[in-house]
């Protein structure tokens, strides 16, 4: 149950409005009972005329309808106040549910890049709502019934030592059998939910890398293998659930033995005390029986609603586990920087945790605003790490990195990443309009930015083809872009929010060298006052910069300016001579 304490913030939030249903609930349950003292009385007055202790019907006749019009008048009342305590219990938990999801969805967003790199997709989905809709039940029904139950045997039991103390004793015999029992039975039922989820999530995480690698399944044709894969995890996550129900299952037969026991208690003891005159009348009998069947149905969801706490806290221990991660990148502080855009390395090494490859070593360079550098280098040589160190999707391990000679890490996260367009290697692009993909770099873009960002990522003549124009839309829902394509929107979404700081990562691999002339010398244009790093494989992309380095291996091997780096021995004249007999084949 400690899992669950994490949820008792909304339980708090949503106070008055639960102890309203609390009050409700009460009173529907009062109401609810009201026609067994009735009964009682009737069963009475009917004995009564039976054994000529009352002879005019007609008093029979009328206390019996008095009594009728009772039971009707309190049975609507407590359906009426059912109806309400429904209302307020199940929708407070539509609420809670709504936070919570809000709560982890926002906690997901601040987390860094590597427990992306650490949790699978499918799992942090399943948890943000196949879990939570489990831990709902724990705030709706769960709570609704354990307050009905409570209140129930609570106003029961009144009643029921009202009318006879001693058989009330005796009648709540198979409690603590009852209560260990459950304890028993839950134990078990929390382990096997445990299982459950994770198997879900792992069906979960298989479903949409299948879904999302469906060009390669299809393309490779192990569609069958896939399939086989798929129900080998589907008879693994069935199997885990059957043994769940399995255990389930014992709760309601175990409840309706033990308030079999109680009526044979009942009527046995009862019957022995009205034969010994300790109990006068025949309607204790009556009543107890009809109090400790109406007692059934609480007693009953006893196990159900235990059950249903013991797998929200499965869950919510899964929710627990993701909340608990704390960012890696922390904002220093509050307040916003005003960012020029120069950029310095100093000695800077990186290694990534998961794999334990050193991407960069003793890295040193200096871009000033106004400049634009060009880094070159072998695959896997370290490119890109240098551009996530600059946006802070990591932070350096050794050595200094300083943004307008300010140390990055005392820089207001917020202000540096707005200071940045980064377009990154693979383009991703939401299902959306190609309008509102360019706009992710500005929300509140006039149409007219729109369209001079696409002229100048020299995409706009291929947008204005498609029938809808801006508003074609994208990915699943509709059509799909050519890797060139998507890359130019990728640089229209950079360029639109006109940042100090632009980083390319090899974004102009996929368009042909016209293009690629074309979008160069528009961004040339626009980087004049900004600081710029191109990462490339190709010369024509480097060429023009004001500084080109090469990497290798996570170090810098050759720097310089492009006539000065064909003057010089290795790779980038190696490059150049390749790139140049290949555009005259
Ligand atoms: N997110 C990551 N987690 C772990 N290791 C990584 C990660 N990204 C890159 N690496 C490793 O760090 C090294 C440098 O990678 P990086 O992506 O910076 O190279 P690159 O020069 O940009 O390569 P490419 O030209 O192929 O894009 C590689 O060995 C790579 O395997």
């Amino acid at each position: 149950m400690k899992n669950l304490q994490h949820l008792n913030k909304y339980f708090y939030r949503y106070k008055w409005k639960l102890l309203s249903g609390l009050v409700i609930t009460i009173a529907a349950r009062i109401f609810a009972i009201y026609y067994i003292p009735l009964i009682g009385k009737s069963t009475v007055i009917i004995e009564k005329y039976i054994n000529g202790k009352v002879t005019d019907i007609e008093t029979v006749k009328s206390e019996l309808a008095y009594n009728i019009m009772l039971i009707i008048g309190t049975t609507l009342i407590a359906a009426f106040l059912t109806f309400l305590m429904r209302q307020t219990f199940i929708v407070v938990s539509r609420h809670m549910e709504y936070d919570l999801k809000n709560e982890v969805f926002q906690h997901y967003q601040d987390l860094s890049l590597n427990f992306y790199k650490k949790n699978r997709t499918g799992d942090l989905m399943n948890r943000i709502s196949e879990d939570v809709s489990k831990v709902r039940l724990y705030l709706g029904p769960a709570i609704m019934y354990s307050v009905t139950t409570f209140t129930s045997t609570v106003v029961v039991l009144i009643f029921m030592i009202q009318a006879a103390p001693e058989l009330t004793l005796y009648t709540v015999i198979p409690l603590p059998v009852l209560a260990f029992s459950i304890y028993k039975l839950s134990v078990a039922i929390h382990k096997r939910s445990t299982i459950v989820q994770q198997y879900l999530s792992k069906l979960n995480t298989f479903t949409q890398e299948s879904f999302s690698g469906i060009a390669v399944i299809k393309s490779y044709g192990i569609e069958p293998q896939t399939n086989e894969n798929f129900t080998e995890l589907s008879n693994g996550s069935r199997d885990k659930n059957i043994s769940l129900v399995k255990v389930q299952a014992f709760f309601f037969p175990l409840m309706v033995l033990l308030i079999g026991i109680s009526n044979i208690i009942v009527i046995y003891i009862g019957g022995r005390q009205i034969i010994s005159g300790q109990i006068a009348n025949i309607d204790v009998l009556v009543e107890f029986i009809l109090y400790v069947n109406m007692l059934t149905w609480p007693v009953a969801s006893i196990g159900w609603v235990t059950s249903l706490v013991q797998q929200a806290d499965a869950s919510q221990e899964r929710i627990n586990e993701f909340l608990k991660e704390k960012p890696e990148i922390i904002n220093p502080k509050a307040e916003a920087d005003k960012i020029d855009g120069s950029i310095e390395f100093k000695n800077v090494s990186f290694t990534y945790d998961d794999t334990n490859i050193t991407a960069l070593k003793n890295v040193s360079f200096k871009v000033s605003k106004g400049e634009t550098l060009a880094i070159i280098g072998k695959t896997g040589s370290g490119k890109s790490t240098i551009l996530e160190l600059i946006g802070r999707l990591y932070d350096i391990d050794n050595g200094e990195l300083l943004i307008d000679n300010r140390k990055i890490n005392d820089l207001n996260l917020k202000s540096l990443r707005e200071s940045i367009g980064y377009v990154p290697q693979d383009a991703f692009l939401f299902s959306d309009s190609i309008r509102n993909n360019i706009k992710f770099g500005k929300t509140d873009a006039t149409e007219e930015e729109i369209i001079t960002a696409a002229k100048n990522a020299s995409v706009h003549k291929n947008i204005t083809g498609f029938n809808k124009g801006y508003d074609t839309v994208l990915g699943e829902r509709g059509i799909t872009l050519s890797g060139g394509q998507k890359q130019r929107v990728s640089i229209a979404r950079a360029i639109i929010h006109d940042p100090e700081i632009l980083l390319f990562d090899d974004c102009l691999s996929a368009v042909d060298t016209e293009t690629e002339e074309e979008i160069l010398n528009n961004l040339f244009e626009i980087t004049k006052n900004k600081t710029s790093i191109i990462v490339s494989h190709r010369i024509s992309s480097a060429k023009n910069a004001d500084k080109i380095m090469i990497l290798e291996d996570g170090q810098i091997v050759q720097e310089g300016t492009h006539n000065d780096l064909l003057e010089t021995e290795g790779y980038y004249k190696e490059l150049y001579a390749k790139q140049l007999n290949e555009k005259e084949m």
